[in-house]
Order: C-alpha cells, then sequence, then structure tokens
C-alpha cells in the first residue's frame, strides 16, 4: 500500500507512490476508490492494481461498536495482532444484536426520529409496502445513485416528506455487512446538526435493509465542483460549505454522547442543500472513538476510507484517531480551492496527487497557481487561498500530534471567511462602480 501511504505532505514522492493511482485505473463515480481491507488483503491486491481495482475490496466489517452506546455490541475479540500478515485477528458475534423489537411483518425498527415526537426509539417506522410506495417500487427513475453500501433511491413519504433511501446490496447480505450495517444506523440515530445528513429510520425485514435518511435536493459538492449543474462555485460558497463541515464534524468529534470519528469525509460525500449548505452525509464507516481522557486510540481491524483522503498515520498504525478525519478534512480543503480531485489519475507525476502539488506550489510562494482556473483572482480570494492551504498543510500533518483539531480547523476558516468578507467589500464597491460608469457611458 506504498502508493495510499504515500499520500502525507511534506514527504518527498518515490516513484512507488504513483503504484496504487496507476493510471490505468478507471475511476468510479467519485473517482476515487473507497478503500477497504487488511494489510494481508491490500497487499494482495497489489499484483492487482492494474486491474482496475475500482472498489478494492468488497466492504467488510469495521464497525467494531464503542462501548458506550446503548444497544447490545458486538462480542468482539481484539485477540491476536499477527504480525506476520499485520492484519488483526478479530472475531464477531453480532447474532445477539437487534436494534429494536422484532415485528415480523413489519420488519426491525431502530430509534429513529418522528418529526412529532422527536427521537424515540421506532418513532418513525416503516414497513416495506411504504417504502415500495415511496420508491415506486424501487422504480430507476427514483434512483438517486449507488454506493458501496448499495443503491441510493429518492422517495416521497405518505406525508409528503422527501426523503433519501439508501438499499443495501444483496450481494453483501453477509454477517459481516451486518455489523456494518448496524454501525451506520446506530451512529446516524445519535447525531442532530444542521450539517448532518438527517437518519429518519430503518427497516430490517427478510433480505432488505434500508435506510432511510433526509434527502438533500442539490447534488454532491463534487458534483458542484465538476460543474456538473452549469454553475460555477464561486469561492465564497466553498468557504462556506468548508466551514459547514468543520462545524458537522467538529459536533461528531465532540458534542455527541461518544466521540464519532467519521472515517469517510469526502467530496461525494458532502451533499449540498439548494442554498449551497452542506451536510455530511454517509455515516457507513463511522465509528465510535475511544474515550478522549483515556489517551486510548482505537485499533482498528481493517483500514477503510477511500483512497486519496487516507491518513497515511492511520494506514500504517491501523490505530484511528479525529486526527484521521482532519487529514482527510486537509485533502478535501486543497480539492474546494483547486477544484481538482485528490489524485488526477491524468496529470503529470508530480500533479498527480492534489495535496502534495498544492502544498508544493504553495511552500515554494505560486498558491495562486493552486486556484481552480473557474474562479476569479482577486486580492481576497489570493489571501483566502494562501490561508487556506497554510491550514491543509497542518491538517496534512504526517503525524496525528502536528494536526489541529477540528474545531480549531472551524475557527480558523471563521477568521479565514471574515477576512475575505473585509476584503471582497472594496471589490464588491469597486465592481458596482465600474458596472455604474459602464451604464453612464452606455447612457453616454
Ligand atoms: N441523503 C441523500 N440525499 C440525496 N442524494 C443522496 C443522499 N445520499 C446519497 N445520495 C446520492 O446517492 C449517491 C450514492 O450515495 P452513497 O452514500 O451510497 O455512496 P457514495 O458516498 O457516493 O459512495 P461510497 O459508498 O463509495 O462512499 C450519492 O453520490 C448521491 O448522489
Amino acid at each position: 500500500m506504498r502508493g495510499v501511504e504515500a499520500e502525507g505532505a511534506g514527504r518527498r514522492p518515490s516513484s512507488d507512490d504513483w503504484r496504487f493511482q496507476s493510471s490505468d485505473r478507471t475511476p468510479d463515480h467519485s473517482q476515487s476508490s473507497t478503500y477497504s481491507g487488511s494489510s494481508a488483503e491490500r497487499s494482495n491486491k497489489a499484483g492487482e492494481r492494474g486491474r482496475n481495482p475500482v472498489k478494492i475490496a468488497a466492504r467488510t466489517v469495521a464497525g467494531l461498536i464503542g462501548s458506550c452506546l446503548a444497544p447490545p455490541e458486538p462480542k468482539t475479540d481484539y485477540g491476536a495482532i499477527d504480525h506476520e500478515s499485520k492484519s488483526y485477528s478479530v472475531s464477531s458475534d453480532t447474532s445477539s444484536e437487534s436494534s429494536g423489537g422484532r415485528r415480523p411483518k413489519r420488519g426491525i425498527y431502530s430509534g429513529s426520529y418522528n418529526s412529532t415526537h422527536g427521537m424515540e426509539p421506532g418513532g418513525l417506522k416503516f414497513t416495506m409496502g411504504e417504502i415500495y410506495k415511496a420508491t415506486r417500487n424501487f422504480s430507476p427513475s427514483m434512483k438517486l445513485g449507488q454506493g458501496g453500501f448499495g443503491t441510493v433511491y429518492k422517495g416521497r413519504l405518505e406525508d409528503g416528506t422527501m426523503v433519501a433511501i439508501k438499499r443495501a446490496k444483496k450481494s453483501v447480505y453477509d454477517k459481516h455487512l451486518s455489523v456494518e450495517f448496524q454501525s451506520e444506523i446506530q451512529t446516524l440515530a445519535r447525531v442532530e446538526h444542521l450539517n448532518l445528513v438527517r437518519f429518519y429510520g430503518y427497516l430490517e425485514h427478510e433480505d432488505e435493509k434500508i435506510v432511510v435518511v433526509e434527502y438533500v435536493p442539490n447534488g454532491t459538492l463534487r458534483e458542484h465542483l465538476d460543474c456538473l449543474n452549469g454553475n460555477i462555485l464561486d469561492f465564497a460558497a466553498r468557504l462556506d460549505i468548508a466551514i459547514d463541515v468543520a462545524h458537522a464534524v467538529t459536533y461528531l468529534h465532540m458534542y455527541t454522547d461518544c466521540p464519532i470519528i467519521h472515517r469517510d469525509i469526502k467530496s461525494s460525500n458532502i451533499l449540498l442543500t439548494e442554498n449551497l449548505r452542506a451536510k455530511v452525509a454517509d455515516f457507513g464507516f463511522a465509528k465510535l472513538a475511544p474515550d478522549s481522557d483515556s489517551g486510548a486510540t482505537h485499533i482498528s481491524t481493517q483500514v477503510k476510507g477511500t483512497a486519496g483522503y487516507l491518513d497515511p498515520e492511520y494506514l500504517k498504525t491501523y490505530q484511528l484517531t479525529e486526527k484521521s478525519d482532519v487529514y482527510s478534512f486537509g485533502v478535501l480543503l486543497v480539492e474546494l480551492v483547486s477544484g481538482r480531485r485528490p489524485i488526477e489519475t491524468k496529470k503529470e507525476i508530480k500533479e498527480r496527487i492534489t495535496a502534495r502539488w498544492a502544498i508544493k506550489k504553495f511552500t515554494e510562494g505560486d498558491a495562486i497557481l493552486t486556484l481552480d482556473p473557474v474562479l476569479t483572482r482577486n486580492p481576497a480570494t489570493n489571501l483566502a487561498l494562501e490561508k487556506i492551504l497554510e491550514l491543509s498543510l497542518q491538517c496534512l500533518a504526517p503525524t496525528r500530534q502536528s494536526r489541529p483539531r477540528m474545531r480549531r480547523c472551524a475557527e480558523i476558516l471563521w477568521s479565514i471567511r471574515r477576512d475575505f468578507r473585509e476584503l471582497s467589500a472594496p471589490d464588491f464597491r469597486s465592481l458596482s462602480s465600474h458596472s455604474q460608469k459602464g451604464n453612464i457611458i452606455r447612457e453616454e
């Protein structure tokens, strides 16, 4: 996995660094590969690199649900570490797990949000009939997209509420997925923040596993950076989005019952509202962090995340902390200002890892060259760009101790936005006076 490990900033590339992102890989819709697997699995995959390993491995168990979760956790034996294969020997017994009372006809329901009754177990219950009706029998016309977990459909509930319905792939119905599925449910049920996709409910019935979440209507951040809707996402909007994401992740790290590490912060997991407010989605990989006071770190059984966003220290040590999200956030910041994907397979080698390329330009005093060419250069943007790259440099520090906490990232971004707005104001004034002059000239 040297290719993935090599993504840390501040490290000179070697020829090996690029192997994982070899240009003969066919990117998926998000142009990045979801990564999952022990190092043993990964080393087995080394020979597959030339064979288009877009989804490197099927998503398997990762969800060792933290001890402070109220529902029963899987019995997990962290057991022996096999130093030969560097994979952890884990046994998970989820047979005792369920997330609510069994109702054979209506399925198994998790705690969920009910707009009338608030958060309560089984608040908003779904039947397969309701799901079929909401999605018009999973009509292809209602399909929003496809992810590692399965297919996502748009749906309209009886009361008119628009929802996104995530239907697990049948091919991955196994015990492992079940643990991951439970992880997603348990996590989603506990979070409530303006910048996080709202959880509405969950249904497990026969071989169907379905999550119902808030529908966010304006596509993903990645789609906006690609101008897929024909509009350019301006710099001010990008700054607001960065702050929204920082708020959401700060909330997950600091203000939930148990700290939650998202583990898959990336532009295709950031959904936008009509007002271009960001909502962070996809808690399929989320994991509850250890008690921060204990100083312990979470020992993962499998490395998960998306190539290009993965914390190299997590890859090396399997120790998952909030700082892995900070690393991914650093990659996201570079993506936001440059518009480039974290891995640009078609670029020449020195530009292929976007974060490294951008940080190099920044340290050489050429930050301006990293600005997304669709954006307008002006003093406010140029200054904000430099400061954002400076922050991403900190987030991308090779060791987690050197990275700021997410809350600190939010504070820095607030001050960048304040300066940006102050500097932009005269620009706006002069722009409007220019246009007025133009009008006067035309009138003359
Ligand atoms: N809550 C939602 N509201 C609107 N659209 C959504 C919602 N959730 C997902 N989508 C759409 O469905 C697509 C697939 O989402 P999903 O979360 O399953 O996978 P992903 O994040 O794109 O990929 P991966 O599973 O590899 O992380 C998204 O790209 C998005 O277009």
